[in-house]
């Protein structure tokens, strides 16, 4: 089949390439004339592991092209895939501008029948209304189909191509054999279902497992006070099928350009048609709070904040990725800031993006992660990216001012921390170190 793809970004890139493995001619298409550019140059504008060389393959075997005309690329295909953002507009509801102004681009530019997919996170309704656009530009029939991307930004090419099932949203049964066909080979799970439905899986999946990890921090908050380990009960929890362990890793919360929007979104979703989602609501709250437990750890492990100096490991919302979008680091390296602390900060990926978006006299950016430790009165742990796991702890501790280490992301375990002197602090499991490594009654003598 030939495919265009509009919108060559986290989501379209990727599903772009991975669709022509099937033997599909597909051209990402997008309005950023400086992304097209680099990409026929075989380089990717974001990190995803494995994404250029498929890049590369596909190019040279003329199955991929990319193309900032949008009008000849919808000429040329079968099937039209929308992949443009979605982002929150001030008061949470998903801002639909792209959409719009893609779909309007697309009915002007039909000479004969398409199929238009809409792969973007769009509210419940929003297919109808890119019919109602499209049908508003063009005389030419089209049907529409609702086939939201479940892909993990760091693991994409692995999701798309073996992802745990594909949603179809249709209203024309006839389409049910060609999106068969399209998605033949990535899974056996292809769901069918009406278009209203497919949006709204969209929105209950990313809601469902923001959920997860906001009740496993708050157990996590709880662990901290009653002398639990939440890792143990994860895990215990997990093993029960009906539960699942997924999902379940405390930390300083859900950041990334998904689960804070999407949230929101369904949020104002029900908020449209008079249903206050209560449950959703608390997640967020939940949410919002946990990456300040990173600072009531700073505090009660130093003191004063003022004049300081603090290690940051990880900017990125998750690891894998070069995604700075929503990720706490952000709201905890201001905070830091606004409190007067010298901030040195590291990520292997992420720094250039985020320091494109916020950057302060007082921030340091570092080469390698140890230069962050190096005098500094604590080190942060907030994206647990593979590289820290490997750091010598011994070392860290022995070149800081004050050997205190707080792992946002339960990186470390209790072996690797002992009898290396830091004093070490991480999420719903107990302290280590410091005076809380000395028994009671030494600790209160001290
Ligand atoms: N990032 C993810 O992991 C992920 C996963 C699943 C679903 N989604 C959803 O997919 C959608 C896209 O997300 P993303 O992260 O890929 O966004 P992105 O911001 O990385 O990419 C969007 C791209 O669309 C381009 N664009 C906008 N309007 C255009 C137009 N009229 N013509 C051509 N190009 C246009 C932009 O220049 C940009 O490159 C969103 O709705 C998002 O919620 C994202
Ligand atoms: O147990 C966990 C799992 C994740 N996270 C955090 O949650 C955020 C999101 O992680 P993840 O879901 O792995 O990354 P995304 O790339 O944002 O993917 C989510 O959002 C996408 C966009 O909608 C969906 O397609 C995916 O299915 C959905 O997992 C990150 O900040 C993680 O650190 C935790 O804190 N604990």
């Amino acid at each position: 089949m030939n495919l265009a793809v509009i919108g060559t970004g986290y989501v379209g890139l990727v599903s772009g390439v991975c669709f022509t493995l099937g033997g599909n001619h597909v051209i990402c298409v997008d309005k950023d004339e400086e992304k097209i550019a680099r990409l026929g140059q075989m380089k990717s504008p974001i990190y995803e592991p494995g994404i250029e060389a498929l890049i590369e393959m596909n190019l040279k075997e003329g199955r991929l092209k990319f193309s900032s005309d949008l009008q000849e690329s919808v000429r040329l295909s079968d099937i039209v895939i929308l992949a443009v953002g979605t982002p929150s507009l001030p008061n949470g509801e998903a801002d639909l501008q792209y959409i719009e102004s893609a779909a309007a681009d697309i009915g002007r530019a039909m000479e004969g029948y398409k199929i238009i997919m809409t792969k973007s996170t769009v509210p419940v309704g929003t297919n109808e209304k890119i019919r109602q656009i499209i049908a508003a530009h063009t005389g030419y029939p089209f049907d529409i189909v609702s086939a939201p991307e479940f892909l993990r930004e760091g693991s994409a090419i692995q999701d798309t191509l073996h992802p745990d099932r594909v949603i179809i949203g249709l209203d024309n049964p006839a389409l049910e054999p060609v999106m068969r066909e399209l998605h033949q080979g990535f899974t056996e799970n292809i769901v069918v279902t009406d278009i209203r439905s497919a949006e709204m899986i969209k929105y209950a999946s990313n809601a469902f497992l923001a959920t997860k990890i906001s009740f496993i921090n708050e157990i996590a908050n709880i662990c901290e006070k009653v002398g639990a380990d939440v890792t143990e009960v994860a895990e215990g929890m997990g093993l029960d099928k009906r539960i699942g362990s997924s999902f379940l890793q405390a930390g300083i919360g859900y950041g990334g350009s998904c689960f804070p929007k999407d949230t929101k979104a369904l949020i104002q979703i029900a908020g449209n048609v008079d249903y206050e989602f209560k449950l959703l609501k608390s997640v967020v709250e939940v949410n919002q709070g946990q990456r300040f437990m990173i600072l009531a750890k700073l505090h009660e492990s130093i003191g004063s904040l003022q004049g300081a100096t603090i290690g940051i490991w990880g900017l990125a919302f998750k690891p894998n990725t070069d995604d700075v979008r929503e990720s706490p680091a952000r709201e905890i390296i201001e905070a830091l800031v606004k409190e007067g602390a010298h901030v040195k900060v590291y990520d292997p990926i992420a720094a250039d993006n985020f320091r494109k978006q916020y950057d302060h006299p007082l921030i340091h950016w570092c080469a390698v992660p140890e230069e962050a430790g190096t005098g500094s009165d604590a080190v942060c742990l907030l994206t647990d990216w593979a590289v820290f796991k490997d750091i010598d702890l011994h070392l860290l501790a022995a070149g800081m001012r004050k050997p205190v280490l707080i792992d946002g992301r339960n990186v470390y375990s209790k072996e690797q921390i002992e009898g290396t002197g830091l004093e070490y602090y991480s999420v719903g499991r107990p302290r280590m170190g410091g005076l809380s490594g000395l028994s009671p009654s030494v600790a209160g003598a001290v």
